[in-house]
C-alpha cells in the first residue's frame, strides 16, 4: 500500500477574482504560482486544514465553500484536492506571511497571466469550469 497525503489548495474568491500566491520556497517551486494551502494533518478534515493553512499563510479568516471535483497528482505521496473558499466578514486582507512572496487577485480574463505550477494548471482549469457553472 502506498501512502497518500492530501494537499488542500484553496480557490479563494473575492467576487469573481481568484487569489493566486507566488511560492518563495523550496528552490524548485519558488517563483511559480499556486493555490494557497498545504498538507492535511493526521486526523484533520481537508476543509479544516484549508481554514488553518489560510490563517497561517495569509493571516485571513476564511471558510471552505465547495469541493472542486477531481484530484491531481503531485510529487508522490502527495495529491492535490481543491476547495473553493471565501473570506469571512471582518477578515483581514490576505498578506504573504509564509511560503509566498507575492499575491494577486486574478479577474476571470487574467486567470492565465501568472506562471502556475504545472500540476496546478488542470486544477485551476477545473476551478474556472465550476465557477463558470455558477458554483
Ligand atoms: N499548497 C499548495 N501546495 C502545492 C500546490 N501545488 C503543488 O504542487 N504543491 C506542493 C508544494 C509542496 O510540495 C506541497 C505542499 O506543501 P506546503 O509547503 O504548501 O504544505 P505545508 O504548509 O503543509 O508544508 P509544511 O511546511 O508544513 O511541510 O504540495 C498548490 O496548489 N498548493
Amino acid at each position: 500500500m502506498t501512502e497518500r497525503i492530501v494537499v488542500v489548495g484553496a480557490a479563494l474568491f473575492d467576487g469573481d477574482r481568484l487569489l493566486a500566491a507566488r511560492r518563495s520556497a523550496p528552490p524548485e517551486l519558488a517563483g511559480r504560482w499556486e493555490l494557497p494551502g498545504g498538507k492535511v494533518e493526521p486526523g484533520e478534515t481537508p476543509d479544516a486544514a484549508l481554514v488553518r493553512e489560510l490563517h497561517e499563510e495569509l493571516g485571513v479568516a476564511a471558510e471552505a465553500v465547495e469541493h472542486v471535483p477531481g484530484e491531481w497528482p503531485l510529487k508522490p505521496p502527495y495529491v492535490l484536492q481543491v476547495w473553493t473558499a471565501r473570506l469571512l466578514p471582518g477578515s483581514a486582507d490576505p498578506k504573504p506571511l509564509e511560503d509566498h512572496d507575492e499575491l494577486r487577485w486574478l479577474a476571470p480574463d487574467e486567470l492565465w497571466d501568472v506562471d502556475w505550477l504545472d500540476q496546478d494548471i488542470p486544477a485551476v482549469r477545473e476551478v474556472a469550469e465550476v465557477r463558470g457553472a455558477g458554483l
